[in-house]
C-alpha cells in the first residue's frame, strides 16, 4: 500500500519506480554470489556497507555487512523483524531490497544514494548552509513521523551519517532500529568517541520519540557550525569558524562559566566520560543567534531542552515557522546541485 497522502508528484513517480525495481527483485536474487563488490561507502553503526552491483539484475546496491556470533535462532528472528522494512514505503526512508544470512554475516541490501551519508558530506564541505539544513529538517522530521505513525517504530540512532542524499536531492534516514534483537544483540557495539543519546537515555530513564528529537537537534548544530557541539563550542571558536570578530557572538544563554574538569584518567576515556557527563550535567548546547536566523535559533533549541517534557515533538516541530519555510517550494534543484557538487569533490 504506497501512503499517497501528502506525496508530491515527483516523490510519488520515485516511489512508482522503486516499486517496480523492487518487484523486480525476489528474496532469493539476493545471496552472497550474486553479487560483486564495487567498492566500500562507509563502515560504523556496527558494520561495514559496500556498494555492490547485482550481476543479473544489473542494480547498484548498499549493502549493510552486520558481523554476528548468534545463535540460528536469534538469526531467523533478526531477519524476521527486517522484513518489517519491505513495509517502508516513505521518500524519506531509505529503499530496502531484502535481507539474508551467510555465514555469520547478515546482510541488508539497501537503496544506494550517490551522495553518501552526511557525516561524509561534512568531511568534504564543511558544514552545510542554513537553507540546506533547513530542507535535511523537513525530511528528518517527516521520515521520523512515519517511523512512528505508520512502522510504530522509534529511529534511536539520529545523527549525520544515518541520513543519506542524493543527486536527486532527496534526504532519507538509514540504520533506525528496525529489528529489537538487532539493537540487542549489537547494544554493546557502540564504538566512537561521541554519543548523540538524550540525557535521560544516558541516565537510564524512559527512552521515547523526544531522545530522537534531542540527537536531532545536536545533529542540527553539528550540520550548521560542522563540528560536534559538546562540550559546548566557545564564543572564540565560533568566532573563528564564521569569520567574525568575538564581540559580534551573541550565544542564546550567556553562559556563566564552562565546567573544566581536574581529572586524573587517561585523555581518551576523560574525553568520553567528560563528553557523557557533560551532556547530563552541563548546559544545552546552542546556536550564536546573530550568525543563524531566529527561527533556526529557536527550532534547534526547543529540540535540545534538557528535560524531555519541555522539548519539541514532531508534531510542534512540523509547526514551526523554520520547518514551514522549507516545505513551501518543493524544487529541491538547489540541494541536489549540491549534492553534485559534494560528489564531484569526494571523486
Ligand atoms: O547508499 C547507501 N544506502 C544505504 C545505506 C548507506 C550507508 C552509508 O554509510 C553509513 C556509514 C555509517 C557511518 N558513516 C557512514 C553510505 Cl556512505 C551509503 C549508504
Amino acid at each position: 500500500q504506497l501512503m499517497r497522502l501528502g506525496l508530491t508528484e515527483p516523490q510519488k513517480q520515485r516511489m512508482e519506480e522503486w516499486v517496480a525495481v523492487k518487484e523486480g527483485i525476489a528474496e532469493s536474487d539476493l545471496s552472497e554470489d550474486f553479487f560483486e563488490t564495487l567498492g566500500e561507502l562507509g563502515h560504523g553503526n556496527g558494520g561495514v556497507v559496500n556498494k555492490v552491483r547485482h550481476k543479473q539484475r544489473g542494480i547498484i546496491m548498499a549493502r549493510k555487512l552486520v558481523h554476528l556470533e548468534v545463535k540460528p535462532s536469534v538469526r531467523t528472528q533478526i531477519l524476521k523483524e527486517l522484513a518489517v522494512l519491505h513495509k517502508c514505503n516513505s521518500p524519506f526512508i531509505v529503499g530496502f531490497y531484502g535481507a539474508f544470512v551467510d555465514n555469520n554475516d547478515i546482510s541488508i541490501c539497501m537503496e544506494y544514494m550517490n551522495g553518501l551519508s552526511l557525516d561524509i558530506v561534512l568531511q568534504r564541505m564543511g558544514r552545510l548552509q542554513e537553507n540546506f539544513v533547513g530542507r535535511v529538517s523537513v525530511a528528518v522530521v517527516r521520515g521520523l513521523t512515519y517511523l512512528k505513525d505508520e512502522i510504530k517504530i522509534l529511529h534511536r540512532d539520529v545523527k549525520p551519517s544515518n541520513m543519506l542524499v542524493n543527486t536527486a536531492g532527496e534526504i532519507k534516514l538509514c540504520d533506525f532500529g528496525v529489528s529489537g534483537v538487532l539493537v540487542d544483540s549489537m547494544a554493546n557495539s557502540f564504538v566512537g568517541t561521541r554519543s548523540y543519546m538524550a540525557p535521560e537515555r544516558l541516565t537510564g530513564s524512559q527512552y521515547s520519540i523526544l531522545s530522537d528529537i534531542w540527537s536531532f537537534g545536536l545533529s542540527l548544530i553539528e550540520l550548521l557550525v560542522g563540528k560536534y557541539p559538546v562540550p559546548a563550542i566557545t564564543k572564540k571558536e565560533f568566532a573563528n569558524i564564521f569569520q567574525v570578530p568575538e564581540g559580534e557572538i551573541v550565544l542564546a544563554d550567556e553562559r556563566s562559566e564552562v565546567p573544566t574538569y581536574q581529572s586524573s584518567t587517561s585523555p581518551a576515556s576523560m574525553a568520553i566520560f567528560e563528553m557523557l557527563d557533560y551532556i547530563v550535567n552541563g548546559p544545552a548546547p546552542t546556536l550564536p543567534r546573530n550568525i543563524f536566523t531566529d527561527e533556526c535559533v529557536d527550532f534547534v533549541s526547543k529540540c535540545l531542552k534538557k528535560v524531555p517534557v519541555e522539548r519539541a515533538n514532531l508534531k510542534t516541530l512540523a509547526a514551526h515557522p523554520f520547518f514551514q519555510r522549507y516545505t513551501q517550494f518543493d524544487d529541491n534543484g538547489e540541494f541536489a546541485a549540491f549534492v553534485a557538487k559534494t560528489v564531484q569533490i569526494g571523486g
